[in-house]
């Protein structure tokens, strides 16, 4: 199953003054505050009328034949007693205000937050009240009430009447300005408003009075003042400047409206912008986001740490050989009455092409047809005819040099062009034959199909892709998934483990061995390709390029689930095999990878020693544009992995054909030898380290064993032939099924993972066979009865 990506929620810091209690409680607490208040404001209007009468049965409030004027009785009589007479007067109304607005905040479930505010304004407010009462309505205590009575009269002892006045006055700009934003320009605004507002009307009252005096110059009076306010503000604007004087108020009014608009667009356009003025400000504060932080000091492997395999010095030309081929060649030709116009020879490391221009009428097809016997002629092995090389119209001829040179990786990646390549993820893969270095870019292969036969050089060509990548790319950059079936080849890469390596989160090795293991990574590779695919869609990108820009420019918040994505390249060093056992459920969700992962940053790199047509399947072949082959055993299998002949003439040792759709070259692969990766992997794996590898997304699958339930009609229809065959052999495998009743590998996987859910047999044991649970068909049969029951 998917990992859920979890997201982080929002965090509620502000979330200020807030009641936890559950919704019902909420509304009950609401509803009784919202009544009380109501009492209490019944209580209050009521007191002021009946506090006279009332008063004496104060002290009789447990009498129960005691009756109050109130018209809440006595606790009306009682509590308005407390808060008016004793308390703050008047003020007190405040009270039941506070109380069902809080009742109401409860009851509708609103956000509390702002409650404690009103409330200290509403006591500050309190308490004011009843003190300013106490001050003007001294005569009238019951207005100010005892508090606002006696505090006037303390405050008064002290600073006098003035004093308190100025006090009041003080507090009250105090409440006004923090709560209601009063200002002198505020007041001044309000002032000419009114003012202006008053001019129109006297206007309009004058121009009335002129309609009213005046005959004939009437109409002209009437169309100036009036006109403006219906006509010149949309039709005549140019009007307005001399309308000014006469109209100027009226005239205005339309163009206060349009600067309404004005400032409505320029906030709009504000707020569009604001996450980027936003990250520009947190790019000037922090810098842009730096992927490589976390492990700062890491240091790239140096060079020293290849080998120069004696070719420092480069090719050695053997001018007695070159001479040599090229009599052959042209007597070889000559004796099929084939005349040669011109020869040139360029010298690689393994091979020489001979480039040939044939005397006008030859035909091509001819020379091509003499391959065998040229090869024959030269007595070498390894002659590939090119006829004619694309875009040059001449025929080439390789012939294998007597003694090759080894392209040392060392070579090709202190090469200019691999030092400055601006790739995404470059791989130096060995030189062409014209001794250029090659580097190509993975990212836009943008998967590759490697195969050769055992023994040429794939695990070399390999080895040269990972360390190109490692030589060029820092951890956090790019991650590896190695899938490893031979359990040899890859093992070394697992000191870099948690620098370069992505795992599924169950797994305890990095490397994968087991095909169980790579059908879960393969199908958690894709729920992490959907994943990217949400955040690519999310932050509006196209592309894993476009993304991490975005993100490192700070305009992704990690918050949203947003994170720096390293490219994964996926190893596979055994694909045929891979493929054997586990057939459609691997090859699916590579052609799913294959045809989707481009744009977010998933690579495959599938290595086969059988490129046969039911390892590389159409679908599989479709989806792989980037072809490499190494010397394979016959033209069908070079056909089968490049759509051409040619890797079967290859001579091996890492002479390899690449091809990228359309053409096919020929190049020299890089070599690096084991103890050199080991070196590198040490360099490497002895930094400091991320506390574990790279984790992908969870997978649970079906073969994950344990707790997998099985509905009986579910059940596959050969359910209960594979319980007897399993109990009479008393041996719980799936081959065993697979024998006897003649099926597929999946089907009988699955049936073993019913017999195990209805407890026939135990669970996964790696290598063994599975434990039988029922000792003999009768147990059996009384089993799947109970079953039934
Ligand atoms: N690029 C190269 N330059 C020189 N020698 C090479 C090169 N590549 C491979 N070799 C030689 O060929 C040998 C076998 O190579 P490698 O182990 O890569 O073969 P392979 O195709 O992976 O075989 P297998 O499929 O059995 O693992 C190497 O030990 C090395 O001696």
């Amino acid at each position: 199953m998917a990992k859920k990506r979890t997201k982080s929620k929002p965090t509620s810091a502000k979330k200020g003054f807030s009641l936890k209690l559950s919704k019902q409680n909420k509304i009950i607490l609401g509803s009784l505050l919202i009544v009380l208040s109501i009492a209490l404001f019944f209580s209050f209007m009521s007191y002021y009328f009946t506090w006279q009468e009332d008063q004496s049965m104060l002290s009789e409030f447990s009498d129960r034949n005691a009756e109050a004027s109130n018209l809440l009785n006595k606790f009306g009589a009682g509590i308005s007693h407390f808060f008016m007479y004793q308390g703050f007067g008047l003020a007190s109304f405040t009270f039941p205000l506070l109380l069902a607005i809080t009742g109401l905040y409860l009851f509708l479930g609103l956000n509390s937050k702002g409650l404690v505010s009103k409330w200290i304004w509403g006591l500050t407010g309190v308490i004011w009240i009843s003190v300013a009462l106490g001050f003007f309505a001294y005569e009238q205590p019951l207005l100010g009430g005892l508090i606002g009575y006696e505090m006037n009269d303390f405050l008064q002892d002290y600073t006098g009447k003035i004093g308190v006045f100025l006090l009041l006055i003080f507090v009250l700009i105090i409440i006004l300005v923090q709560l209601f934003n009063f200002s002198p320009e505020g007041i001044a605004h309000f002032f000419r408003s009114q003012r202006q507002n008053l001019k129109s009307d006297l206007k309009k009252e004058k121009s009335k009075a002129k309609i009213l005096t005046t005959d004939e110059g009437s109409i002209e009076l009437n169309m100036d003042t009036v006109a403006p306010i219906v006509v010149d503000t949309y039709t005549h604007k140019k009007d307005i400047p001399p309308l000014e004087n006469e109209a100027g108020l009226d005239v205005n009014l339309p163009q206060e409206e349009e600067i309404d608009i004005d400032l409505k667009v320029e906030k709009i356009t504000e707020e569009k912008e604001e996450k980027d003025i936003k990250a520009d400000k947190l790019v000037k504060d922090f810098g842009e986001f730096d992927p490589k932080l976390e492990l700062g000091n890491y240091k790239f492997p140096p060079l020293e740490l290849l080998e120069p395999h004696g070719a420092s010095g480069g090719i050695t030309i053997n001018q007695e050989e070159l001479e040599e081929n090229k009599n052959k060649i042209v007597s070889t030709l000559k004796n099929y009455k084939i005349g040669i116009a011109q020869i040139k020879a360029t010298i690689g490391p393994t091979v020489t092409l001979y480039e040939i221009v044939p005397e006008a009428g030859v035909r091509i097809s001819k020379i091509k047809n003499l391959e065998d016997d040229i090869a024959l002629s030269l007595a070498a092995l390894g002659i590939r005819i090119i006829a004619p090389i694309p875009g040059k119209g001449t025929i080439g001829i390789e012939v294998p040099n007597k003694n090759a040179t080894i392209v040392s990786m060392r070579s090709v990646i202190a090469s200019n062009k691999f030092q400055k390549a601006e790739m995404e993820l470059p791989i130096a893969f060995g030189k062409t034959i014209s001794n250029e270095t090659f580097v190509v870019d993975l990212a836009k292969m943008p998967h590759m199909l490697m195969a050769g036969a055992t023994g040429q050089g794939k695990s070399v060509g390999l080895n040269a892709v990972i360390t190109s990548l490692l030589y060029k790319k820092h951890p956090a950059e790019v991650k590896f998934i190695l899938v490893d079936p031979k359990k040899v080849e890859l093992t070394l890469y697992n000191k870099i483990e948690r620098h370069f390596l992505a795992k599924l989160p169950d797994s305890d090795e990095a490397i994968i061995t087991d095909n169980t293991k790579v059908i879960n990574t393969l199908n958690s590779l894709c729920i992490e390709m959907d994943n990217r695919y949400e955040l690519l869609k999310l932050a509006m990108v196209r592309n894993i390029k476009e993304y991490n820009v975005k993100f490192k420019s700070r305009k992704l918040n990690p918050n949203d689930g947003h994170k720096f994505l390293p490219y994964i390249v996926l190893v596979i060093d055994e694909f045929a095999d891979l493929i054997m056992t586990a057939g459609k459920e691997v090859e699916t969700p590579i052609a799913r990878l294959a045809q989707l992962a481009r744009a977010i940053g998933i690579h495959l790199i599938i290595a086969t020693q059988r490129p046969s047509v039911n390892v590389i399947t159409g679908i599989i072949k479709a989806n792989f544009p980037a072809r490499i082959a190494f010397r394979v055993t016959s033209k069908i299998d070079s056909r089968t992995i490049l759509d051409a002949q040619g890797a079967d003439q290859l001579i091996g040792r890492g002479d390899m054909l690449f091809t990228q759709g359309n053409d096919v070259t020929r190049l020299q692969c890089a070599f690096v030898d084991t103890p050199e990766v080991g070196k590198i992997t040490e360099y490497i794996g002895s930094q400091r380290a991320y506390p574990d590898a790279h984790l992908l997304p969870e997978y649970v699958g079906e073969e994950s064993g344990t707790g997998i339930d099985y509905d009986i009609s579910d059940r596959d229809a050969m359910f209960r032939d594979a319980a007897e065959v399993i109990v009479t052999a008393q041996q719980g495998s799936a081959s065993l099924i697979q024998r006897k009743l003649k099926l597929g590998y999946n089907r009988a996987g699955r049936i073993i993972d019913q017999l195990e859910a209805a407890g026939i047999v135990g669970p996964f044991e790696g290598s063994k066979a599975r434990q039988v649970l029922v000792p003999d068909i009768l147990s059996l049969e009384q089993l799947l009865q109970n079953e039934t029951k």
